[in-house]
């Protein structure tokens, strides 16, 4: 163990995919433009694992001009309740001066609150008669349906409606306006309104795309399992080797280390070969349940989220690109359909 030497940075992949901006994510980002004029108050999920890669410029420039409240979900999976989780958030609120910040983990109550709370002090300061409307955003499996089915469930002791999953695009079309809060003294009803999941256009590295692969937000064959199993053991050698003593010892080798976990859980192939693909993705689940470690795969530093803005706000002729790229290739294929239509 003490001659161990985690892996310090992770090679760049240049040919891992970076988009995945699907034609129900186009089609739910046109919806919500047009309905924002009916909406109070945007609550933007993003994911607290990966802060800073979960923003999609997209929202920024898509729904401008409503009041946003920034929740960053998950956060049970990221946090191990000590005081480094308490300097992480407050360097998080700086980020966002002039946005509201909340955090939250969909099972647990008191934070959950917190935002119910946000929302009834919100509708109460808008005053309308007609009840106060809001829509929930975000990339895919950020937890959007999750959030307003605790919500719901806290504010008004209703079941869950909204469907959720492991899988990004759970959700492919705004539903209907839910009721999470009732109409009391002091303030009318709170009605939420869930929305599919919407990918960035371009990624802008392939770090990112692994990282938003890990948690989730891409389907699981877009990259292959044993690469995105590479990425997590790099984090998990950053975060502390001793997570997987169970399966391994402390390895920056990917193929060793999922042979070995392969044999340890059964995942064998005829004549006892280890399967490690399979044993990527039980790997990867793992993680994502939050039984490999909870940490955050952004670095979160003062500074950090204003040099990620900047770079993003400079990629805006490649987001340009890319939906010029995805319109010329939707018109291609339905081109390519009318004349095999004949
Ligand atoms: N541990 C933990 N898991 C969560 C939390 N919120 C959501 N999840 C899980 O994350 C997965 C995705 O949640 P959804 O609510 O379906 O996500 P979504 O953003 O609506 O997904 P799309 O339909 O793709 O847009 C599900 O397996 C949820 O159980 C959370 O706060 N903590």
């Amino acid at each position: 163990m003490s001659s161990f030497v985690p892996r310090k940075v992770f090679p760049t992949l240049d040919s891992l995919p970076r988009s995945y901006f699907l034609g129900h994510h186009r089609a739910g980002l046109d919806k919500m433009k047009t309905m924002l004029t009916h909406i109070d108050l945007v609550i933007e999920c993003r994911d607290y694992r990966i802060p800073i890669t979960s923003r999609n410029p997209l929202f920024e420039e898509s729904l401008a001009g409503r009041e946003r409240l920034i929740v960053y979900t998950k956060r049970d999976l990221g946090s191990e309740g000590k005081r480094e989780d308490k300097s992480r958030e407050a360097i998080m609120q700086q980020w966002h001066q002039q946005t509201s910040v909340l955090f939250s983990d969909h099972r647990d109550k008191s934070s959950v609150r917190t935002v119910l709370n946000f929302a009834r002090d919100h509708a109460r300061a808008k005053d309308s008669l007609t009840g106060s409307r809001m829509m929930v955003v975000g990339m895919p499996n950020v937890g959007k349906s999750s959030l307003l089915n605790a919500l719901r469930q806290l504010g008004v002791h209703k079941g869950k409606v909204a469907f959720t999953g492991a899988q990004p695009g759970i959700t492919r079309k705004i539903g209907t306006t839910v009721k999470i809060i009732e109409a009391g003294d002091n303030s009318e009803a709170v009605y939420l309104l869930d929305t599919p999941g919407v990918f960035m256009p371009y990624v802008p590295n392939a770090e990112s795309m692994l990282k938003l692969a890990l948690c989730g937000s891409v389907k699981d064959t877009v990259i292959a399992p044993t690469t995105l199993a590479d990425y997590l053991l790099y984090h998990l050698n950053l975060y502390n080797p001793r997570v997987y003593a169970e399966y391994a010892s402390p390895t920056n080798d990917i193929m060793g280390f999922l042979s070995a976990l392969a044999r340890k859980t059964g995942r064998l192939q005829k004549g006892g070969i280890p399967d490690e693909e399979a044993s990527a993705l039980w790997m990867i689940q793992r993680w994502r349940n939050g039984h490999l470690g909870r940490f955050v795969l952004d670095d979160i530093t003062a500074e950090c989220f204003e040099t990620e803005r900047r770079n993003s706000e400079g990629l805006g002729s490649s987001f340009n690109q890319a939906v010029r790229a995805d319109k010329e290739a939707r018109k291609q294929r339905s081109k390519q359909r009318y004349l095999e239509a004949g």
